[in-house]
């Protein structure tokens, strides 16, 4: 899914990025890559390690040049402008606070260097402290804060510019995990009650879901997969997406008449008659469904090979497939025991390879 999805008029996008392409070297880092945000979208491009997310948002905020495509930020192309005079801002993984500025310096820089007046920064950066909670720390130096503090400061000052798109850059990485998880919240409620376009650059498929409207799938330099959260989850279009997010089982299959599949699991009926002779189906350890009797379509019967407690719900692996399915914590399912699993057509997802 490489050109824009939606239908909506120009007017509507914050950001629209045009069949970008960069390498460094013979490298190639970005193949033809093209996506829009609506305005007040928050968007995650989501990623493995060097699939080229960081270089695609260096590119939207300036700090990069594409070989080839377009970058339109509010119905206008910006290529030809420098950073600073594109109406995005960017929060980076690092923070990049001046460490001589105090905080409320820190925050006020992006309206100083545009010469705004006294008055009105001071203004803007005290309603930029309050709305992310740091006005008590305003005569602080950055390393007289937290991680999560330093944070909201590189926000505070991203956002009292009021750009068009806020661009982050794995902002919380540097967070441990429960303060991630706060600031992941605090993030998308700030997002809404501000009406902005965010979009986040992620490796961590928890937050993308955390945070997004819309989630895009990067794999080396190409978007696999884009679409609404729930549906990049529960409907990935190929193995790689079904691997990366989400964790799903995957069937190794072969087509085997009208909607039917041959798999380690036994003949399923699918959805959806494959294109392929031979590949995979995928389903979600949650989907599977366990009962006492047979069911009255695609049952296997199954033994468990492994039950791992992991405190709101129990993993069993079981055999054949080897399938990994979601249970309840009150469900008693000892190594060896026998079920009836009941994988439900309609939650069996034929994928391209
Ligand atoms: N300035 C550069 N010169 C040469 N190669 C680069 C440069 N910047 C990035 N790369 C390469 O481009 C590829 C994509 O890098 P990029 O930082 O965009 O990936 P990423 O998806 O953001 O990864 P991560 O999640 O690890 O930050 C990597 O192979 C990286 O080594």
């Amino acid at each position: 899914m490489q050109t824009p999805t939606s239908s909506a008029s120009a007017s509507e996008f914050s950001l629209a990025v045009e069949h970008i392409r960069k390498s460094f070297g013979s490298v190639q880092v970005l193949a033809d890559v093209s996506f829009d945000a609506r305005q007040g979208e928050f968007i995650t491009l989501l990623g493995p390690s060097g699939c080229g997310k960081t270089t695609l948002l260096r590119i939207i905020a300036g700090l990069e040049r594409a070989d080839a495509g377009r970058v339109v930020v509010a119905g206008q192309g910006v290529d030809h402008l420098p950073a600073n005079r594109r109406s995005v801002n960017t929060v980076f993984q690092s923070y990049a606070l001046f460490p001589h500025l105090t905080v409320f310096e820190n925050v006020a820089f992006g309206l100083r260097s545009r010469r705004v007046p006294s008055p009105e920064v001071n203004t803007r950066v005290q309603q930029g402290m309050e709305m992310l909670r740091i006005a008590d720390f305003a005569r602080r130096l950055p390393h007289q804060l937290s991680g999560g503090q330093k944070q909201r400061v590189a926000l505070a000052r991203a956002l009292v510019n009021q750009p068009e798109v806020l661009l982050l850059d794995e902002p919380m990485s540097a967070l441990d995990a429960k303060l991630r998880a706060e600031v992941q919240v605090e993030l998308r409620r700030l997002q809404r009650s501000l009406g902005k376009t965010f979009v986040l650059v992620t490796h961590d498929q928890h937050e993308a879901m955390t945070v997004s409207d819309r989630i895009i799938v990067m794999n080396r330099g190409k978007i696999e997969q884009q679409g609404p959260t729930v549906e990049v989850y529960e409907r990935p279009r190929n193995r790689f997406i079904a691997e990366f997010f989400g964790a799903a089982n995957l069937l190794s299959a072969q087509r085997c008449g009208e909607q039917r599949v041959m798999t380690p699991a036994g003949e399923l009926s699918v959805r959806q008659t494959p294109s392929w002779e031979s590949g995979t189906v995928a389903i979600h350890p949650e989907w599977i469904e366990i009962s006492d009797a047979p069911p009255a379509k695609n049952g296997v019967q199954a033994v468990v090979r492994e039950s791992i407690y992991r405190g709101d719900h129990v993993e069993l692996i079981m055999e054949p497939g080897p399938l990994r399915v979601q249970v309840s914590p009150r469900l008693r399912a000892e190594p060896g025991s026998t079920l009836w699993l009941s994988l439900p057509e309609e939650r069996l997802e034929v994928l391209d390879d």
